[in-house]
């Protein structure tokens, strides 16, 4: 499959956040129907690694249409308080609406910034989370970096994305979906193109183990990855 075109979408933030600004109608319902109802299986499992708990100050960034947010929300409940960041003001639009409908309502916080320049006091958060942001930030060192940096002292980040299995046929699993499921199926929403990068940006997207140095680089104390799904997903969780 030639990628060449869709090549243009990565290590160009402006270029992601069009992107994700032109998909945010549709990025839930197609969310839902390529990974059968599962990310919320791992984005759950995400928000119990960050440690989050009642009446936390918590996190997520690259938040989009606001899934590990609200699930946040649901962790620290009414005492506790969420901030969602994202650069696509479409996708924040979607998970302001989304929090609305949440009863009995929770505090969160949709604030428009980019994740390597966040907008908060050094060491702000109990907790964070990511959810399929890190591979796709410019600068993978600089944006945990800035995660460290507003997290206290031994709080802890976690971090879902893609994430190229060790095994042969789980590989070969992997670009077949990819490329036989996720494609088509966004065609028929118009997005085909849009889709076509998640292959290439895994290519260039960090091992687990590069992950972990790549967080101790970036000052975290403590990082494991844990490869979920068969190993085509990971949970990069990282304490500072
Ligand atoms: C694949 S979506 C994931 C959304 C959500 N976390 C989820 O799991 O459904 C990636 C999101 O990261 C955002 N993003 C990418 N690079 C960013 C950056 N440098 N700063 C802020 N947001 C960024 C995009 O706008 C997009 O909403």
């Amino acid at each position: 499959m030639d990628y060449s075109a869709e090549s243009a979408y990565l290590g160009n933030a402006a270029h992601i956040r069009d992107l994700f600004n032109r998909i945010a109608p549709v990025y839930d319902a197609f969310n839902q129907q390529l990974s059968f109802g599962l990310h919320r299986i791992w984005k759950q499992m995400a928000v119990d690694w960050s440690r989050a708990k009642p009446g936390d100050t918590c996190l997520d960034v690259c938040c989009g249409s606001g899934d590990l947010a609200l699930l946040l929300g649901q962790r620290v409940g009414q005492s506790g308080k969420v901030y969602g960041v994202d650069f696509a003001a479409a996708q924040l639009a979607i998970a302001q609406q989304r929090a609305n409908q949440v009863w009995p309502p929770l505090s969160y916080q949709w604030i428009e910034a980019d994740a390597l320049s966040l907008p908060f006091a050094d060491a702000y958060f109990d907790s964070a989370t990511m959810g399929y942001g890190l591979r796709n930030v410019v600068d993978i060192t600089a944006s945990l970096t800035e995660l460290r940096r507003v997290l206290k002292p031994n709080a802890t980040a976690a971090i879902l994305d893609f994430h190229r299995p060790a095994s042969d046929w789980m590989q070969q699993f992997q670009q077949w979906y990819l490329s036989t499921i996720v494609v088509p199926t966004a065609k028929q929403y118009g997005l085909a193109s849009e889709y076509a990068y998640i292959s290439p940006s895994l290519d260039r997207f960090l091992s687990g183990a590069e992950q972990v140095t790549t967080a101790l680089q970036a000052g975290f104390g403590r990082a494991v990855h844990y490869p979920i799904a068969g190993g085509m997903m990971g949970v990069l969780v990282a304490t500072r």
